[in-house]
Formats: C-alpha cells, structure tokens, sequence
C-alpha cells in the first residue's frame, strides 16, 4: 500500500505540487490524467527518490521512505524512453537484476523466460535492443521491472511514443501482466481513454493539484477528464451520420 500525505513542492517560486494526497493500495493501479506541465513527472520522481520534496510524507507498507535512497525503496520508474543495456541481449537485459541479486543460473534461467514468454518476447530472446522495435523496446524495459517484483511500478506516459495500434497492443498486454503479477502501479497519461483502459482507481492532476475520485463513474463526471466532451462528439457524428442515411 502507498500512502501519499501533503506533498508539496517548489522550483524557486513556482508551486508545482500543491498538498498531493492519496493512498493506493496493494495491488491496484492508479491512473492520472494530466496536461503537460500539470506536475506528473516530478511526482513520480520524489515518489521514486529521484527528487526532494519541500513538505510532506511518502509511506510504502507504512514505512516512510523519504529518507530511502532509490536503490533501496524497491519503486521502479519507467519512462517514456526505455532505458536499456544496449550491449546485452534481451534475455540479459531483463536477467541483470537477478544476476545482481547472486541468484543462481536455473533458477534465472527459468524466471526470465516465463517472463518473456508472458510478454510474447521468446522469439527476441537474443537480439540486442537496436534490433526491436519500440513496442519490443518498452515490454523489454519492462520485464527488466516485473523481474525484480517492485513494491511499486512508475510509469510516466510509456507508450506516449507508440503509434495508436502498438499503443493499444501495449495497453492490453499492460493490463494482462500487472495483474497477473499483481503489482501496484501508478500511470501517469495525458489520454483519456488510456487512462480508462489501464487504471482500476483513478486521479486527475491540474497545476500540483491531485484530484482522487471514490469511482470511474466520478471520474468520468468530471468534466476536465474530457470524457463527456468526447461522448458529445461521437453523438454528434452519430446524428450526423443519421441525417445523411
Ligand atoms: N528541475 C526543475 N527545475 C525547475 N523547474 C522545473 C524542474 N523540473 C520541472 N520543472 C517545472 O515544473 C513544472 C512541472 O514539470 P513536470 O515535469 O513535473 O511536468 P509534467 O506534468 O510531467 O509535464 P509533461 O507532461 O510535459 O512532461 C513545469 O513547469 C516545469 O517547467
């Protein structure tokens, strides 16, 4: 469980995160929305340690973490940009955490591939990360995460450099895997539907200002979350669509 408490912080004069509060527990997946500039990076870096907060606490399993160095808070933070060994292999790409925790090589060798297997990437085993595509690149970068079993998975807009279609396949398969292994996740967008598709709690971000809704059904209400204007333009081309008929 993550519970968020009062963060605020500032770069010089500038408020960029304003009293942000709210909890998520183990194993759901919080969805925030927000526009670019809205504060979303910085939150996910001072949740990872990544950054200093001014004011406020962060607790994982009800320990504070403020005073954790990255490395030991066990908050993975994943990018847009897939971040990967480009000299090692898949397969050693995503076994480089537990070959850094001494595990032995059958017991690696078993754990990564039923990973990649869960994230259709068997057949790329050995290629290097310049010969994937972008989609491949990002399910590598994220089995390099799941391999760990993070008690907590940032991701700030990863598929936000995906065509729409891989965007999707990406969505899904996101979906598929977090709940199979049961992570706890906070996903930051600034799309709407993404949002829907991946979130099974949800927020809204506006200038360092977290909104927590109790449901989706608030979520949705909400007219900043875009989703009422969107149902009105699709009604709209259906009437339309009507009248040319
Ligand atoms: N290190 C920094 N020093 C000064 N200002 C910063 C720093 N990092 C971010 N900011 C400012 O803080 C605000 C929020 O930045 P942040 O990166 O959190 O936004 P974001 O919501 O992730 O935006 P985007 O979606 O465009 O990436 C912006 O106005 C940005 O210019």
């Amino acid at each position: 469980m993550l519970a968020v408490d009062a963060l605020s912080k500032k770069f010089g004069q500038t408020p960029v995160l304003n009293n942000v509060t709210f909890t998520l527990p183990a194993g759901q997946v919080l969805a925030v929305l927000g526009r670019s500039g809205c504060g979303k990076t910085t939150l996910l870096k001072i949740l990872a340690g990544l950054e200093t907060t001014d004011a406020g606490d962060v607790r994982i399993d009800k320990q504070s973490v403020l005073t954790v160095p990255p490395e030991r808070r066990q908050v993975v933070y994943l990018s847009q940009e897939p971040l990967l060994f480009p000299h090692l292999t898949v397969f050693e790409n995503v076994a480089f955490g537990l070959r850094i925790r001494k595990l032995d090589n059958a017991t690696i060798e078993r754990q990564v591939n039923e990973l990649l297997a869960d994230l259709e990437l068997s057949d790329q085993a050995k290629k290097q990360p310049n010969q994937l595509s972008g989609g491949q690149r990002q399910r590598v970068s994220f089995g390099r995460a799941l391999i760990i079993k993070p008690r907590l998975l940032l991701l700030d807009e990863p598929f936000g450099n995906l065509d729409a279609q891989t965007r999707a396949v990406m969505q899904a398969l996101f979906v598929r895997v977090v709940s199979q292994y049961a992570m706890t996740a906070l996903f930051v967008t600034h799309d709407t539907r993404e949002a829907l598709t991946v979130g099974t709690c949800f927020g809204y971000l506006d200038q360092g200002v977290l909104t927590a809704y109790e449901s989706v059904r608030d979520f949705v209400a909400d007219p900043r979350t875009g989703v009422r204007s969107e149902l009105a333009f699709w009604e709209s081309v259906q009437l339309t669509s009507r009248t040319i008929d």
